[in-house]
């Protein structure tokens, strides 16, 4: 396969922060659809990954192409514009507004300086807010204020935001962190219904989690990837024993 063919093509990417390669000549390449799951030790680099792919962060040397495209030198708000949505741990909704006023104002032609003045709840954005609001299961919630959802629900709204700009890749670091046994099984429902039409990857410690979910698994350690292949590979790979899965 060239790399056209890949959604993301990671190829020799390096980071070094004072002489310290936290990223160090890393490849990887993700496929449309598929939903991929880097899991890895304490301090291997994954949330850096995400950061060097989201231009939060500077490759210090090698590519980062997304649909063939590169995005190492772009600047951060126009890696959002070409497709590429980033979900941080913390979530960053608008806790007085509600659910639907949340999603709203994430449409993205509500974005530009115009755009916002000019801003017109019309019938499209009101049944795209509908449609991610059902995909996100608060299709019932619209006019509840988003302080008073539970964590889960939140942080559901938070993936519901960055899908009212239909990312053609979404990134989540560690989405069920907090979240009760339900919500984590929703959650797992939730990813492999967003996948379809789009590549995520996600960052998670939860084996559990994981293998409900990931077509692929990533393992990095110290900056590389160790392994990767299908969870059941991954698991019975005696290096990612030694490093990770034995402790
Ligand atoms: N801006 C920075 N400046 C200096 N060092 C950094 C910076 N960002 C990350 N690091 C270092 O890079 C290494 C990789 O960190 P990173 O957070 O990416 O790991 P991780 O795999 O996400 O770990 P965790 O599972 O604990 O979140 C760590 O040693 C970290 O201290």
């Amino acid at each position: 396969m060239s790399n056209t063919d890949f959604a993301l093509a990671v190829e020799d990417l390096t980071v070094s922060f004072d002489g310290f390669k936290a990223i160090n000549g890393l490849t990887l390449y993700v496929d449309r659809n598929e939903l991929r799951v880097i899991i890895g030790p304490n301090g291997a680099g994954k949330t850096t990954l995400l950061d060097l792919i989201c231009g939060k962060t500077r490759a210090s040397h090698g590519s980062i192409k997304f649909k063939n495209q590169e995005m190492t030198r772009m600047a951060e708000h126009r890696i959002v514009r070409a497709g590429i949505g980033r979900k941080f741990q913390t979530p960053s909704i608008y806790e007085n507004l509600s659910v639907f006023k949340n999603l709203e104002v994430s449409f993205p032609r509500g974005r530009s300086v115009f755009g916002a003045l000019a801003f017109r709840c019309d019938s499209e954005v009101k049944d795209r807010v509908q449609a991610v609001a059902d995909e996100i299961g608060l299709g019932d919630a619209l006019d509840t204020e988003a302080g008073l959802l539970s964590h889960g629900q939140k942080q559901w709204l938070e993936i519901g935001m960055l899908l009212m700009q239909e990312p053609e890749l979404l990134m989540l670091d560690e989405p069920i962190a907090g979240m009760s046994v339900r919500e984590r099984e929703l959650t797992a429902d939730l990813l492999q219904r967003i996948c379809k039409g789009r590549s995520v990857i996600v960052i998670e410690h939860d084996m559990d989690f994981v293998k409900r979910i990931a077509h692929k698994v990533t393992v990095m350690h110290q900056g590389r990837i160790l392994a990767e292949g299908s969870m059941d590979q991954v698991q019975n790979d005696p290096k990612v024993i030694d490093v990770y899965l034995g402790h």
